[in-house]
């Protein structure tokens, strides 16, 4: 099941300076795992914005929930999740 996943961040200007670097090296980590792995398809910059735009290509809503809550900056993310379906224009379909 294929979702897109906006990731906006606002992390405490408060915090720690080692709990924040710890935590997005943590958040690096996690998710290069799940690139490599192939669930977490692809992830891009929002322009001028503290945000990230993913693609998840994943079992199921139960496997996207438990990816979004492990990752290490979940404390400090609002995301919203859109379910894709085929375009019924798209080329590539067939
Ligand atoms: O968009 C960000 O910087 C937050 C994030 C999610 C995965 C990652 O590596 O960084």
């Amino acid at each position: 099941m294929l979702f897109a996943v906006t990731m906006d961040v606002a992390i405490p200007h408060d915090l720690d300076p080692d709990v924040r670097a710890d935590t997005l090296a943590r958040e690096k980590a996690y998710s290069q795992d799940l690139q490599r792995g192939g669930e977490w398809v692809s992830i891009w910059r929002c322009v001028g914005q503290y945000s990230n735009l993913s693609i998840f290509d994943v079992a199921d809503n139960a496997r996207l929930h438990e990816i979004l809550w492990n990752l290490p900056l979940f404390p400090y993310m609002t995301i919203a999740v859109t379910p894709l379906a085929q375009h019924p224009s798209d080329i590539a379909a067939g």
